[in-house]
C-alpha cells in the first residue's frame, strides 16, 4: 500500500537549483508596443501620435496626460512631454489587406503580424518585425528598409527635405533609445539656442532704434507702455487722435502690479504677489494665449482693462503670451491652469479680484470631437461648470463665453438670426457649446444677479497685424483658410475641396469669415454691455459676408503671390453649402460690426504664416 516501498526523489526535489528567469511572453509584448498607446495602454487608434523617443501614443490620452499628469501612475517615464510641440502626429499609410475585423478579437486574441498600417515605399507590414521610423519634422512613417533603398534626404510620402537626426525610430532597441534621448536634447538644446539669439538681435535692434531716438530723431516719444495708441501704433494697430481702430477713444492702460511672491506659480515663470489684488478688479480670460484668447487680450488691453490670463498651455504657447506683452507693451499676469483643476481656479480667485470673465477655453476640432466625446464634454462642460462654481463663490457674474455658430446646425433659413433653432444636426463640439448655452440660460433664470453675453463666431480667419501672433495650434490646421495659408507656405501640397457641387455661386461651400481682430474687439464691446448689467445676452459674431472655397483660395493666392494648388474631391459628409449669418443684433447691441473684409483677412494670415516657419519658436 502506499508508497512505503520509497518514492525516489528527483533530483530537483533534493537539490536546490536557480530559478530560470520568468520568460518574457515577447509576442505579447511586441502586440503592446505596436498595437497599444505607451501611456494607457488602450488600443492604438487614430490620431496615433509619436514622440521624441520613439513612443506610439492615442492622441486622446496625451491630451489626458497633459491635462492632469497625477492621474498617472507611470507620469516619471513620459516626462519628456511637456506639450502637444513634443509629439507629432504621424502619416501612416493604411494597409490595403488588413482586416479590422481579425483585429477586433479582444483582449483574448491579438494579431501581431497584421497591421492597419504599412510602409509606403516597400509595403512591409508595420508590425513589429520590421524597423520602422518617422520623420520628426513632418511625421511620415517608413520602415527602414526604404529609407536604405532611397537613400534620399527628401521625405518619399510627402517630399519635404529632412535630415539623419530627423529620423526617430519607432520601439527601438535600449540602444535606439539611448541615441533618440541624444538627439532630443540636442533639438531642444538648439531650439532654445535659436529663441536666445532672435531675442538678443530684436534686443539689438530695440537698443539700436532707441539711441536713435535719444539722439535727437524722436526723443520726445512717450514710453512705449504709457497709452493704448502707443502700443497701437507699436502693433501695427492704426492708431489716429487716440483713436482705436474700431473709433472709440482709448485710455491709459491699467498695468497690474509687479508679481513678487506667492504660492502661485505663474505660466511666465514669474511669481504672484497678495499685495497685487486689485482693488479696482480687473478681467480674467481663460484661454487667453489661444487664438481667439490672444488677440482679445490684446484689444482688452488697448482699451484700457487690466487683464489676467489663464490657459493650460496644451495647445498655446508660452511664446504667445511674450508676444502679447510686446505687442502690448506692458506685461500680463498669467497662470498655467486647467479649468478641470477647480481647486487650482479657487486659489486664482481668490488671489484676484475679477470684475468678468472672458471665457475663451476649450477644445475646438469638429472631426476631432467625433472621435474623443468623452475628453470634449469634460474639458469644454465639466471645465466650464467648474469656472461658473468658482464664480459664483466669488460673486462674479459677469461672463463673456466663447460659444460657436456651429450650435445652429444646417440651417432652416439663411441668413441665421439669434432666433434660428439650435441644436438639431450638430457635432459633439457643437453641443458642448449648445450645452453650455442652456446651462446660462437656466442659470440667468433661476439666480439672479448673473450677466451672460454668449458670442457664436463663424468662420474666424486672419492674424493679428503685426504678424506676431496669430493661430498656433499645434497638429494640422482645423479649417480651410489655415489650411490654404500652410499650402501657399509650401507646408502642404494642395487643399483638398471637398464638393463642388453645392448650390452656390462655384459650386464650393459657402462660409460667413470674421477677421479675428475684428472678433476680438466684439469681446471689449462685450464686456462694456456687461457693464451695464444686461443679463443675458445672444450675439452672432459673423461678417455677413459670404464667400466660397475658391474664393478664399484665389484671395489665399494673391495675398501671398504664390498660387495655391487644390484639387476637388467629394464632399465631407453632412457637409452644409451655404452657411452665413445676419450679424445685425450685434451693431444695434453691441456697437460691433465686422470693419476688415477678405483681403486683409487673408494678408494679415499671410504675414503670420510666412513669419512664422517650423524654425520659428511657434510651430
Ligand atoms: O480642407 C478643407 C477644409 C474645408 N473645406 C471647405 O471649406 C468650408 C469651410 O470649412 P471649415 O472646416 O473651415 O469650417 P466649417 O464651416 O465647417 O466649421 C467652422 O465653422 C464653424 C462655425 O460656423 C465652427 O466655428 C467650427 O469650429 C469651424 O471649424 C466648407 O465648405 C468645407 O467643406 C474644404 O473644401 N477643404
Amino acid at each position: 500500500m502506499g508508497c512505503d516501498g520509497g518514492t525516489i526523489p528527483r533530483r530537483d526535489e533534493l537539490v536546490r537549483v536557480k530559478k530560470k528567469p520568468e520568460q518574457k511572453n515577447k509576442v505579447a509584448d511586441l502586440a503592446a508596443k505596436w498595437k497599444l498607446c505607451a501611456i494607457t495602454q488602450e488600443p492604438l487608434r487614430t490620431p496615433i501620435m509619436g514622440c521624441e523617443l520613439g513612443r506610439l501614443y492615442n492622441k486622446e490620452s496625451i491630451l489626458e496626460f497633459l491635462i492632469d499628469k497625477s492621474k498617472f501612475e507611470n507620469a516619471s517615464g513620459f516626462a519628456h512631454i511637456r506639450g502637444l510641440k513634443d509629439v507629432k502626429e504621424l502619416k501612416l499609410t493604411d494597409n490595403p489587406a488588413y482586416q479590422k475585423e481579425t483585429a477586433k478579437k479582444g483582449d483574448s486574441y491579438i494579431d501581431t503580424q497584421t497591421s492597419p498600417y504599412i510602409c509606403p515605399v516597400v509595403g512591409l507590414e508595420m508590425n513589429g518585425t520590421y524597423k520602422f521610423c518617422f520623420v520628426w519634422s513632418c511625421g511620415c512613417v517608413m520602415s527602414e528598409r526604404a529609407l536604405k533603398e532611397i537613400k534620399s534626404e527628401i521625405c518619399h510620402k510627402c517630399g519635404k527635405p529632412y535630415s539623419t537626426d530627423d529620423m526617430v525610430v519607432l520601439n527601438g532597441t535600449e540602444t535606439d533609445v539611448d541615441e533618440l534621448r541624444t538627439n532630443m536634447e540636442k533639438r531642444r538644446e538648439q531650439a532654445k539656442l535659436a529663441k536666445k539669439s532672435k531675442k538678443a538681435q530684436k534686443h539689438k535692434a530695440t537698443d539700436v532704434s532707441q539711441a536713435t531716438e535719444i539722439n535727437g530723431e524722436s526723443s520726445s516719444k512717450q514710453p512705449k507702455v504709457e497709452t493704448a495708441s502707443s502700443s497701437a501704433s507699436s502693433s501695427g494697430i492704426p492708431s489716429t487722435n487716440g483713436k482705436l481702430t474700431n473709433g472709440i477713444s482709448d485710455k491709459k492702460i491699467k498695468l497690474p502690479n509687479k508679481p513678487s511672491d506667492s504660492k502661485f506659480k505663474m505660466a511666465n515663470g514669474k511669481q504672484g504677489d497678495k499685495a497685487e489684488k486689485m482693488s479696482s478688479g480687473c478681467v480674467l480670460v481663460t484661454g487667453g494665449a489661444g487664438f481667439v484668447g490672444s488677440h482679445s487680450v490684446i484689444e482688452l488691453i488697448n482699451a484700457g482693462y487690466s487683464v489676467v490670463v489663464v490657459d493650460n498651455f496644451i495647445n498655446a504657447n508660452h511664446e504667445t503670451m511674450m508676444r502679447i506683452e510686446e505687442v502690448c507693451g506692458t506685461t500680463i499676469t498669467n497662470y498655467s491652469i486647467d479649468l478641470t483643476d477647480k481647486s487650482a481656479l479657487q486659489d486664482l480667485f481668490s488671489k484676484h479680484k475679477f470684475t468678468s470673465v472672458i471665457h475663451t477655453a476649450g477644445l475646438k476640432v469638429i472631426g476631432e470631437s467625433c472621435d474623443v466625446p468623452l475628453l470634449y464634454y469634460r474639458v469644454n462642460v465639466c471645465g466650464t461648470i467648474n469656472l461658473i462654481e468658482v464664480m459664483k463663490e466669488h460673486n462674479v457674474k459677469n461672463l463673456i463665453f466663447s460659444s460657436s455658430a456651429s450650435v445652429y446646425g444646417p440651417p432652416e433659413y439663411l441668413p441665421l438670426d439669434e432666433k434660428h433653432r439650435t441644436g438639431r444636426g450638430i457635432k459633439p463640439y457643437g453641443k458642448t457649446k449648445q450645452c453650455m448655452e442652456e446651462l446660462f440660460k437656466d442659470l440667468c433664470k433661476a439666480e439672479q444677479g448673473w450677466n451672460i453675453i454668449i458670442l457664436r463666431y463663424f468662420n474666424v480667419a486672419g492674424a493679428h497685424q503685426s504678424g506676431k501672433i496669430g493661430d498656433s495650434t499645434q497638429g494640422p490646421p482645423a479649417y480651410l483658410i489655415a489650411y490654404c495659408a500652410q499650402v501657399a507656405a509650401g507646408k502642404r501640397s494642395e487643399v483638398v475641396i471637398y464638393g463642388n457641387d453645392f448650390d452656390t455661386h462655384d459650386g464650393t461651400g459657402v462660409r460667413d469669415y470674421v477677421h479675428v481682430v475684428d472678433l476680438a474687439f466684439a469681446h471689449v464691446l462685450a464686456q462694456r454691455k456687461l457693464e451695464k448689467e444686461c443679463g443675458l445676452r445672444i450675439y452672432n459674431i459673423g461678417s455677413g459676408q459670404c464667400y466660397s472655397v475658391l474664393d478664399m483660395i484665389n484671395a489665399m493666392s494673391q495675398s501671398s503671390g504664390k498660387q495655391v494648388k487644390y484639387r476637388i474631391a467629394d464632399r465631407r459628409p453632412e457637409d452644409i453649402g451655404s452657411f452665413y449669418c445676419k450679424p445685425d443684433l450685434a451693431l444695434e447691441e453691441l456697437g460691433w460690426k465686422a470693419t476688415k473684409g477678405l483681403k486683409e483677412m487673408c494678408e494679415d494670415l499671410w504675414r503670420w504664416q510666412s513669419r512664422n516657419t517650423d524654425s520659428s519658436p511657434i510651430r
